[in-house]
């Protein structure tokens, strides 16, 4: 298989701790890889880094690859963020329509016509599982989404940019049991597709959706406010 992202000693520091790391996984395209430890761990703060968008006083050290580009530590850019898309544990659901939402981002990285745009924002929606229940409103405010809804609209947003990579932080945290499994059937479709890391706290749900395993076992100090610009 081939790799999509490659971190080899991937360390997280503030100016006075080691927050994460070494670390070292691979990404296989098609594959979902979990990404599991306990709480302040520092899953989270792996997924930023793998795109290059850690908070302000925070460095990366080791190896990032992705497709074959090594990323200098704050040499990040918008086709790496193309290329590999990070979904926050919380949707982020923006003004306006349902399609309106699913375009926004590809907006920014596609120069071509309201129609194409269309076409791949309603693909994106296919891909997250959410087509079936939004064909008919995709004018109507994505404000009155549900929590696994807004979920997928998130999902949808980042497969309309079709990226190599997607990293998933939490996806289904906040969902009830039925919701849970409509999100989780979304990423199953993603098998084989995409490169997919999940973090998740819930080995049954790692058990389920997951090819392979990154554990983040030792739990870390939390740098001291003073530490961080
Ligand atoms: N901007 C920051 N400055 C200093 N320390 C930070 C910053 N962001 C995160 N940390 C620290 O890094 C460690 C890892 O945090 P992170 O949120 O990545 O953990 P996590 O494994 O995702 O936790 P959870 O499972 O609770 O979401 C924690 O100790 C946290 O306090």
């Amino acid at each position: 298989m081939d790799s999509v992202i490659t971190v080899r000693q991937l360390c997280v520091r503030s100016r006075d701790k080691t927050l994460v790391g070494p670390v070292s996984f691979s990404l296989e395209h098609g594959s979902t890889t979990g990404l599991c430890g306990p709480s302040g761990a520092g899953k989270s703060t792996v997924l930023r880094a793998l795109v290059d968008l850690l908070p302000r006083g925070l460095t990366r050290e080791g190896d990032l690859q992705v497709l074959d580009r090594t990323i200098a530590p704050g040499k990040g850019d918008a086709d790496l963020r193309a290329k590999i898309v990070l979904v926050p544990q919380t949707p982020v659901v923006f003004g306006g329509s349902i399609l309106d939402n699913a375009l926004f981002g590809l907006r920014h990285v596609l120069r071509a016509s309201r129609e194409v745009l269309r076409e791949r924002a309603e693909q994106a929606l296919h891909e997250a599982g959410l087509w079936k229940e939004v064909a008919d409103r995709l004018d109507s405010p994505a404000a009155n989404l549900s929590a696994g809804q807004r979920q997928r609209l998130c999902l949808a947003r980042a497969l309309a940019l079709e990226p190599a990579g997607l990293l998933l932080d939490e996806p289904t945290s906040a969902l009830d049991e039925r919701s849970r499994d409509t999100v989780e059937q979304s990423i199953a479709a993603l098998h084989g597709r995409r490169a997919v890391l999940l973090v998740s706290h819930d080995p049954a749900q790692v058990e389920r959706l997951c090819d392979t395993t990154v554990h983040l076992d030792q739990p870390v100090a939390a740098a001291s406010p003073a530490a961080v610009s």
